[in-house]
């Protein structure tokens, strides 16, 4: 058992010296039930308040890995570099700002199916990115709980747009409302 972070009191913030990496600090903002926790006494003194003491097989299971990364490591199960698909997301992301106003402005089936396929798919890759970075870890099947999200929304989407007014129209109709 070694300590992970010692701290002390400075102007409402906790300063953290990480140990396991020597030489960054870093500053976190605590809740205010800290100053409940602690004693005026400690608090003037500006003692060393608190150690969260880890075993090493557990701060390493918190801890991300941040490489280096072989090649193979970065295509992952994947059918196109990591790198590549990143340039996709963005070109979309950045598609959009131009889609979202054409869309309302033109509108019609062509339209429709431009706002409902990029933001589904600008969606997607956000929200899978997300459980990708922080859950994926502790819940390894997430994914599957939001593939089943994500295709019943396009699903919805697609069947909206041939069967009803279509998202475009949708959307100017609310703003008419
Ligand atoms: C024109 C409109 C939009 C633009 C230009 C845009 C742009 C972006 C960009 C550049 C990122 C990446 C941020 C990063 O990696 O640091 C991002 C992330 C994301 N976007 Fe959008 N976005 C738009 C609309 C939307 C909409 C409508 C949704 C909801 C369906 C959405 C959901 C997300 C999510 C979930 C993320 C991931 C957040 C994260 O990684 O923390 N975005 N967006």
């Amino acid at each position: 058992m070694r300590p992970l972070q010692t701290g002390k009191l400075i102007s409402g913030c906790m300063l953290f010296q990480d140990t396991m990496v020597a030489g960054t600090a870093r500053r976190l903002c605590l809740r205010p039930q800290i100053f409940k926790e602690l004693s005026p006494s400690s608090i003037s003194k500006n003692v060393t308040a608190k150690t969260i003491v880890l075993s090493p097989a557990m701060s390493h299971y918190f801890q991300a890995r941040r490489g280096p990364f072989t090649p193979e490591e970065k295509q992952g199960k994947h059918m196109m570099m990591a790198s590549t698909h990143w340039k996709i997301e963005r070109i979309i992301a950045v598609s959009m700002l131009g889609i979202m106003p054409a869309s309302i402005y033109f509108q019609g089936p062509f339209w429709d199916f431009m706002i409902a396929s990029t933001v589904m798919l600008h969606g997607y890759w956000g929200v899978n990115g997300v459980l990708t970075d922080y859950l994926e870890k502790f819940i390894p099947f997430i994914h599957w709980f939001w593939y089943a999200l994500a295709m019943a929304g396009i699903a919805g989407l697609l069947n909206f747009n041939y069967n009803d007014v279509g998202v475009t129209k949708a959307i100017s109709l609310v703003w008419k409302l």
